[in-house]
């Protein structure tokens, strides 16, 4: 291991961000070594997109202060695909990419998601499983050093979550890029992520470090314990499930 892969890609300083006087994130400090990948945990309204969105440079109205690194190649995935309905769905991967290669590399990336056949459709005759494939196909198209996702499979149906889940797994295990997933499902940090964060009132409440080996089992008594633990700390009652 390199001396570079002790460095964080993602490092915060007290970083605070309020809207109309009313703090939603606070003073939280954070260093996310290169190659990790974090789940936020939080309930409804605990600031996790508004930390994806500082991470993001998408800080709207917000007042700010404190300090953030990321690195300079983010890529962000949304809920909704934002794919430009007037543009075929290769094109929305090639959009703004200057490479000669950039259409080959496209159609590589949508082999890669499973949908190399809807490469010269159009955006809305996809699916929504498929325009979020597309949607993965192009940030990761980028190479980002950085991927941001806020619940990026949160309005798919269970099935095609549980798809999605194994693809960005295998895609990101390729290229290794930090990963900020933002996420209601316990289930998918647990799958997924190396660490986990648990947002309370605009602070990290919890952090833990997830060592199940890959792939993971939801019936290993490891994976069982922990999303006891993080379902408790989530407000659910835990005795009822
Ligand atoms: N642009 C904004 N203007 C005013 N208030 C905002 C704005 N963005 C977020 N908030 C408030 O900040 C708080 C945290 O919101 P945020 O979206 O970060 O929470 P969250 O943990 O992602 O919630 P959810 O799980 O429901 O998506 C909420 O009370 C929300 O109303």
């Amino acid at each position: 291991m390199s001396r570079h892969d002790f460095l964080a890609a993602v490092s915060t300083r007290d970083l605070t961000r309020a809207f109309q006087g009313r703090e939603v994130l606070s003073r939280v400090t954070l260093d996310i070594p290169r190659g990790q990948f974090v789940a936020l945990l939080g309930e409804s309204g605990s600031g996790k997109t508004t930390l994806l969105r500082a991470l993001a440079g998408l800080d709207d109205d917000a007042e700010c202060s404190g300090n953030y690194h990321v690195p300079q190649n983010v890529s962000v995935l949304f809920q909704d695909s934002r794919l430009l309905p007037w543009l075929r769905v290769i094109d929305n991967l090639t959009l703004g990419l200057r490479r000669p290669d950039a259409a080959a590399e496209a159609q590589a990336m949508l082999e890669a998601v499973g949908i190399a056949d809807k490469a010269q459709a159009w955006p809305g005759t996809l699916s929504g499983g498929q325009k979020q494939r597309a949607a993965l196909a192009r940030s990761l198209l980028r190479s980002p050093d950085l991927l941001l996702a806020d619940e990026p499979f949160g309005a798919l149906d269970a099935l095609t979550r549980l798809k999605m889940h194994g693809l960005l797994f295998r895609l990101v295990e390729r290229r290794r890029p930090t990963v900020v997933l933002v996420t209601h499902d316990v289930d998918e940090a647990l799958l997924l992520a190396d660490r986990i964060l648990v947002l309370r009132d605009g602070a990290i409440a919890e952090d833990h470090a997830v060592a199940l080996p890959h792939p993971r089992r939801t019936s290993h008594p490891d994976f069982e314990s922990l999303r006891l633990r993080l379902l408790g700390s989530l407000g659910v009652e835990t005795d009822l499930l």
